[in-house]
């Protein structure tokens, strides 16, 4: 096992800065993800640490150790990259047993390590057959046997099951997260998945144009994403621009930019180190956090809108109500309530004063 430290990191190819001002500590034995659309630096991160590209700027550590210029094959870093890359033509066995030839490990040894790790994914009854036979999801087990053949201290996974189908994917998420925890391996997993990330992460790094937005728990991500990028990106969010009227120790007071329409903001101790931020500011509010009243109630934040949409999906309702100029989404559970939601009827709702968060916009204006 090891723990990772990236310093201050940057990597450009050319005129391209892929990656930069990167700090991330991976913890040892943690399973780490990196989320984020394509082309916002997960792979070249990746690399960095696998030792296929070396940084322009900056330090990678593992534990305390400097391995920034250490070339992949004195790392001890076991990778499974998206497209596999395994040897068509040779047998199971030999894809499995290839790195450790290469490490020049006596034949014996070679016999019971593949083995054992076949056992381990559950292929022990294909050791024999050649990989262009085996279905997606086997090639997938062959290319992690293959990793973790090797022993590694870390195990590095690029978009491992994008080229499954749902199901297979599903299945192969648990068959990883169960050999990570059998390995107890530090596993650093990348992904632009966000419900993947949720579901296998110990911590999510949000990356965006090179940079990493957030770091943080899936609930960490999910409660509380640090700016609108990562909001939007990780489940369905309300965004409002607006400005701040006046604040207490215990609240907030903001209106949309035009004036109109005000809200009462319980008082995080986060939206005191917003003041005096550069960007613009908006409010943010998962649409399941959004409440319909059964009836009128006077209180901060509620408000009479009308139902523009609804969308049916079984256990949730989702609705679009509009509230004079503005149009929140709002997600509901399924209960005695649903047959009343219909297009056109008039609605109470309140947005919960401890559920809204103020945020920075550091991608772009919404309403
Ligand atoms: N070898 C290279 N030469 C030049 N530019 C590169 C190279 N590798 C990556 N880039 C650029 O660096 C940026 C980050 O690429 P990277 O592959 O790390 O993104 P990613 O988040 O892994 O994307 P994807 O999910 O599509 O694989 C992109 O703009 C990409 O075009």
């Amino acid at each position: 096992m090891a723990s990772i430290k990236l310093e201050n990191v940057q990597k450009a190819f050319g005129n391209v800065i892929a990656v930069d001002h990167l700090d991330l500590h991976i913890k040892d034995g943690e399973f780490f993800t990196f989320l984020g659309p394509s082309g916002c630096g997960k792979t070249t991160t990746l690399r960095m640490i696998a030792g296929f590209y070396y940084p322009t700027k900056g330090l990678v550590r593992f534990g305390e150790k400097d391995m920034t210029r250490v070339p992949p094959e004195k790392r001890n870093t076991g990778m499974v990259f998206q497209n596999y890359a395994l040897f068509p033509h040779m047998t199971v066995f030999e894809n499995v047993a290839f790195g450790l030839k290469v490490r020049k490990i006596p034949v014996n040894e070679v016999k019971t390590r593949v083995q054992d790790v076949l056992h381990k994914v559950r292929l022990e009854k294909y050791t024999d057959r050649q990989v262009s036979q085996l279905s997606g999801g086997q090639q997938q087990r062959v290319a992690l046997a293959r990793a973790l053949v090797i022993e590694p201290q870390i195990l590095l996974l690029d978009e491992p099951l994008s080229n499954l189908d749902a199901k297979l994917r599903d299945e192969m998420r648990s068959e990883i997260l169960r050999l990570q925890q059998e390995y107890k391996i530090t596993t650093i997993y990348v992904t632009h998945d966000q419900a993947e990330a949720l579901s296998m992460s110990d911590r999510i790094a949000v990356f965006n144009f090179g940079e990493c937005h957030q770091v943080g728990t899936p609930t960490e991500i999910y409660n509380t994403p640090t700016n609108d990028f990562v909001a939007r990106f990780i489940g369905e969010i309300n965004l409002l621009s607006i400005k701040v009227d006046r604040a207490d120790e215990e609240k907030v007071h903001v209106s949309l930019l035009d004036g109109s329409e005000h809200f009462v903001v319980h008082n995080h101790p986060f939206h005191i180190a917003l003041e005096g931020k550069k960007e613009q500011l908006a409010l943010s509010i998962r649409p399941e956090a959004i409440k319909v009243l059964d009836n009128y109630m006077k209180g901060p934040n509620i408000f009479k809108g009308t139902i523009m949409d609804v969308e049916f999906f079984g256990s949730v309702i989702n609705l679009n109500v509009k509230i004079n100029k503005l149009v929140l989404q709002v997600n509901l559970l399924n209960d005695h309530r649903s047959s009343n939601f219909k297009e056109g009827t008039d609605v109470y709702v309140q947005l919960p004063e401890d559920q809204i968060r103020i945020i920075p916009m550091v991608s772009g204006d919404v309403t």
